[in-house]
């Protein structure tokens, strides 16, 4: 299996004197799902943002084997796509939002053959989770947080460009038969020779999500990172 993701020597500190984390060593193949874990503050979200290349780190991080920058960073984030937890905090509509990451990714990748341009895609799997279309016009702050978690996520998937998705909590805020929905839907893409879908970093704090979607479990401390035995439930 292609190695997608290689994190070598990678530390990230708050300022001079607090490290958030040091020393980690992982790489993220073809058909992974690594769940990150880890205490609250240990800096789960900061390595996804490290990856995506939004935070500042020491060390290296190679995606195929180059670095974000050599990638060019705005369409290295749509094949690196960060997700973040609370996607309400983005300005705009989630239209605006989807127009703008579709016009950073060089390779268009559509599902839909309605319109042929992609972004009918992503329409359809948020409906399917239950999204209706007039909610993509309304301010992110004027959404729910399970609203906007599933529109996001909706982009990231639709899109189909990605080929690392980077999940920061993503069913926090939905229900149990929402998440249940939408952790399917991304099982399946992952599994589907239609999708670029290859590979998925996942936080959750959810031991039972954990065993449910993922095939890796990595935790995370400030001293470095350890992976635990294959999780999938048999
Ligand atoms: N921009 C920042 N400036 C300074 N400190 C930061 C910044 N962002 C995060 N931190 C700190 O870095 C540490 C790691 O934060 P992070 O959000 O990555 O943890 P986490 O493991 O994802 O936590 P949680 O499980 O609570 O979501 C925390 O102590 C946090 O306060």
């Amino acid at each position: 299996m292609a190695t997608l993701i290689e994190v070598r020597d990678v530390s990230c500190a708050k300022d001079n004197e607090h490290t958030i984390f040091s020393k980690l060593d992982f790489d993220v193949n073809e058909g992974d799902v690594v769940v990150l874990q880890g205490k609250s503050g240990s800096g789960k979200t900061t390595l996804l943002k490290c990856i995506a290349h939004l935070n500042v780190y020491n060390g290296r991080i190679l995606y195929r084997g180059r670095t974000a920058k050599s990638f060019g960073v705005p369409s290295f984030r749509t094949k690196v796509f960060y997700v973040p937890q609370k996607p309400s905090l983005l300005s705009g509509t989630p239209r605006d939002f989807l127009a703008t990451v579709s016009s950073f990714n060089s390779r268009k990748v559509p599902r839909s053959v309605s319109d042929g341009s992609g972004l009918t895609y992503p329409i359809e799997v948020a409906k399917a989770w239950g999204i209706d279309e007039e909610l993509w016009d309304r301010n992110w702050s004027n959404l729910s947080g399970g609203e906007s978690q599933r529109i996001a996520l909706a982009t990231a998937v639709g899109l189909n460009t990605a080929e690392v998705l980077l999940l920061d909590e993503p069913t926090s805020a939905l229900d149990p038969q929402s998440t249940v929905l939408v952790e399917r839907f991304i099982s399946n893409e992952l599994r589907s020779p239609e999708s670029e879908l290859k590979a998925i970093l996942w936080i959750t704090h959810s031991e039972e999500q954990g065993r449910r979607v993922g095939s890796r479990l990595l935790r995370i401390s400030n001293s470095g990172c350890e992976e635990e035995a294959r999780l999938l439930d048999p």
